[in-house]
């Protein structure tokens, strides 16, 4: 999603009424390059394949709908962050998807994990994660979730309101520990992105306002608390954002705030982390940076603000989570129905139902998010008609796919494949309508392997003891 898919200009042409950014495939079996994951591809039948194995025989073998996720991919992608921001330290961003399989590969290549419940920690606790290269979010942490990190050593809490430092400064107190804390602050930033993923603006429920004074006095409380160690501060502006310039303002705003505090407490705060927000390619439409170019644009704007207040450059950290999840994975869905809608004008709109829906990608339905969609079970000679994939609840708006050229031969039986569900799909997903929630089964070199088993009725009658 970004600024031009919310504001959805629609073209109507001999093809329908379509976005504009949608253009109708010249061959409607090529995969649009940039959406999928590095070991995807389609074999000489049209069939969709990841490390070799075509989604045929997968489909067989873990049944649809399911979570492929390329293990290769998103550790050359945790990499590409650690390699590019060099001397940072790079946190993934646990929300965006956390099992532990996927808590250990990022802490291999030398990443820390951003978590922000105690059920994110304790994930990141299992896989065996250093307690120490640890970050603990959230705006109403409980005492159980502020004394459990604690206890396993975290090595950052993020704090979030005044209750929270009156909160954490009692349990520091009573456990006899220091825990090391950095402030969260808002620093005004509108973010281009959809309203309920922007975090940097004033009216919302993170951080501490600079603006206000609020992100000052938490500091200066922190810091004057004898067992509250203040490293740093911390902002996170928002999610899916493309324009560097939002980071721009942060990183100015959130200096400026260091080089005031320095005055009031007599130190210069030694941390700052800029939090996450990476934009990925969802559609055509988009193209983001690299992680290479992130850090150019980032340490050049940190260098020089620095330099004009005379400030050292502080330790340096980020947190991105969809930018090293989300390509990784594709879902892969039986089409149950196909049902021809006539539209306004002469046009049809094919509807085509698979076998999952909103409770496994919520983020069309909540944020408007555009996504693509492929016939992944064999090449299909038909002409590309509009479509919309939606799923199988009871709800007008279980759309997953708002709109894509497929073929108009598509059918019962097939398989549809949708690219960059690696974020905030599976971490997001519902029993809505008692539909258990798809596994996620990681690919690497032929080799498929269940991180996150399929859940099943019985699991979900388990909770119902009434
Ligand atoms: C504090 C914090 N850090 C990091 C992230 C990760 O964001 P993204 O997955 O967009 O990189 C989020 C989510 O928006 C967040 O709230
Ligand atoms: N869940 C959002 C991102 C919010 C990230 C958490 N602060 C999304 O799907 O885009």
């Amino acid at each position: 999603m970004n600024a031009s898919h919310i504001a959805g200009a629609i073209h109507a042409d001999a093809a329908g009424p379509h976005p504009r950014w949608l253009d109708v495939p010249e061959d409607v079996n090529a995969l649009l390059p940039g959406l999928w994951s590095r070991h995807v591809a389609k074999d000489g039948q049209g069939v969709l394949t990841i490390t070799g194995r075509s989604v045929t025989e997968i489909a067989e073998e873990v049944g649809t709908p399911a979570y492929l996720l390329d293990e290769d991919d998103l550790r050359a992608r945790a990499t590409a962050f650690r390699t590019a921001f060099d001397g940072w330290d790079v946190y993934y961003a646990g929300k965006s998807f956390l099992c532990t399989a996927v808590a250990r590969w990022v802490s291999e290549e030398g990443l820390g994990v951003d978590v922000c419940t105690g059920g994110e920690l304790a994930v990141a606790l299992r896989a065996g994660v250093d307690p120490a290269r640890i970050g603990l979010h959230g705006n109403n942490k409980s005492v159980v979730e502020l004394r459990t990190a604690i206890e396993a050593g975290v090595g950052r809490i993020i704090v979030d309101s005044f209750d929270e430092i009156g909160r954490l400064g009692e349990l520091a107190e009573q456990l006899g520990a220091t825990p090391r804390v950095m402030v969260r602050v808002t620093t005004g930033v509108e973010a281009h992105t959809h309203e309920y993923i922007a975090t940097a603006h004033e009216d919302q429920k993170f951080g501490f306002s600079i603006a206000g004074g609020a992100a000052l006095r938490a500091l200066r409380e922190c810091h004057d608390h004898p067992r509250l160690e203040l490293i740093g501060i911390h902002s996170h502006i928002g999610s899916q954002i493309f324009e560097p310039d939002g980071f721009e303002v942060a990183a100015r705003r959130t200096l400026r705030l260091r080089a005031e505090a320095a005055k009031i407490i007599g130190l210069e705060l030694p941390e700052l982390d800029l939090g996450g927000g990476f934009g990925i390619a969802y559609t055509s439409e988009d193209s983001p940076a690299t992680p290479g170019q992130l850090a150019d644009a980032l340490t050049k704007i940190i260098q020089s603000e620095c330099e004009a207040l005379g400030a050292t450059v502080p330790h340096l950290s980020i947190e991105p989570g969809r930018a090293i999840s989300g390509p990784t994975t594709f879902a892969l869905y039986r089409v149950g129905t196909v049902k021809p809608v006539e539209l306004d004008g002469g046009h049809t709109r094919l509807y085509v139902s698979i076998d999952g829906g909103m409770s496994d990608n919520i983020r069309t339905a909540l944020y408007g998010a555009d996504y693509s969609a492929t016939l992944a079970s064999r090449r299909s000679g038909a002409e590309p008609v509009l479509s919309r994939v939606v799923g199988v609840h009871c709800e007008g708006g279980d759309i997953l796919v708002r709109d894509e050229f497929l073929p108009s031969d598509i059918a019962p039986g097939d398989l549809l494949a949708v690219p960059a569900v690696g974020a905030y799909c599976r971490s997001m997903a519902s029993n809505y309508n008692h539909v258990p929630r798809p596994p996620v089964i990681g690919v690497r070199d032929g080799r498929l392997t269940t991180l996150v088993r399929r859940e099943t009725i019985e699991d979900l009658l388990r909770l119902d003891v009434g």
